[in-house]
């Protein structure tokens, strides 16, 4: 039971969820060692959205606005950490919601669905092919889901998996707290941030935003500005500390 007092709550209930996701295979144990990666990342950030990823999460709700098909691709963390945020997202984007593993089995997948589906996901489903020339599963996908999308978001992604959606042509939305990551390097637009804080200001934004706005955020994105913000960020934050 972890107090509501408790100064670290938020990120130890979120470490709660994830513990007992595993427990239903939504979450793979390798998952447990991704968060904690992001975790440190976000000590580094203070735990709280900057500046620069909430302009990064608003050219995000442009891109997923103008898109012709827009597609959010779900992992098992991101099932277990925004099931509820990303449902909400969808109404308000229209994109479509694939399920994308990379410690793919048949019953993950199965259970991961059915937790969206559980939330009111409307889900790209059926049979998926090697779409995306990778040697591992991220390379399975729909036709009518990524295959297929112009704009895909992918919280928590895999780097040679961002770089082979790039060079198919897609624009690519990535949330990862690691400025330093091969995903980050290689997005369209990478969001230095965490998914539970990420997700909901992109749904914000999806309701909040003119059609003026929206053109001029789409019109030139600069998506390495984000990753310098980040690590500027980072680098007065620890000196601050050394002060
Ligand atoms: N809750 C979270 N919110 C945002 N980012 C997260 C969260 N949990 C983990 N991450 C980040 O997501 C990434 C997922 O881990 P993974 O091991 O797939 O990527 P990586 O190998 O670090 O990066 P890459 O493959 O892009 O080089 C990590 O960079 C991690 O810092
Ligand atoms: C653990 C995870 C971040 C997600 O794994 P999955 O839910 O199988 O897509 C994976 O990409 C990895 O880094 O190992
Ligand atoms: N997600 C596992 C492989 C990678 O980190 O790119």
């Amino acid at each position: 039971m972890i107090p509501e007092s408790h100064p670290r709550y938020r990120s130890l209930i979120i470490r709660e969820r994830l513990a007992a996701s595993t427990k239903t295979g939504v979450v793979s144990l390798e998952g447990l060692t991704a968060h904690g990666r992001g975790e440190a990342f976000d000590y580094l950030l203070g735990e709280k959205t900057t500046e620069s990823a909430l302009r990064a999460e608003k050219i995000a709700a442009a891109l997923l606005l103008v898109a012709r098909h827009p597609v959010i691709s779900v992992n098992g963390n991101t099932a277990a950490l925004v099931a509820k945020e990303i449902a909400e997202l969808q109404v308000i984007s229209k994109a479509r919601v694939e399920v994308n593993l990379f410690h793919r089995t048949d019953e993950r997948v199965k259970v991961i669905s059915n937790l969206l589906k559980d939330q009111g996901i409307t889900l790209v489903e059926g049979d998926v092919s090697r779409y995306i020339p990778l040697d591992h599963d991220r390379g399975l996908c729909h036709f009518d889901g990524m295959y297929s999308a112009d704009v895909i978001l992918v919280p928590l992604e895999d780097g040679d998996r961002a770089q082979a959606l790039i060079a198919m042509g897609k624009k690519v939305i990535a949330i990862d707290l690691n400025p330093l990551s091969r995903t980050s390097k290689v997005a369209t637009v990478p969001i230095i941030d965490e998914v539970t804080r990420a997700i909901p200001n992109i749904t914000h934004f999806c309701k909040e935003l003119c059609s003026e706005e929206i053109q001029e955020l789409t019109q030139t994105i600069n998506g390495s500005e984000f990753i310098k913000d980040a690590l500027e960020y980072i680098r007065e934050r620890l000196l601050d500390v050394l002060d």
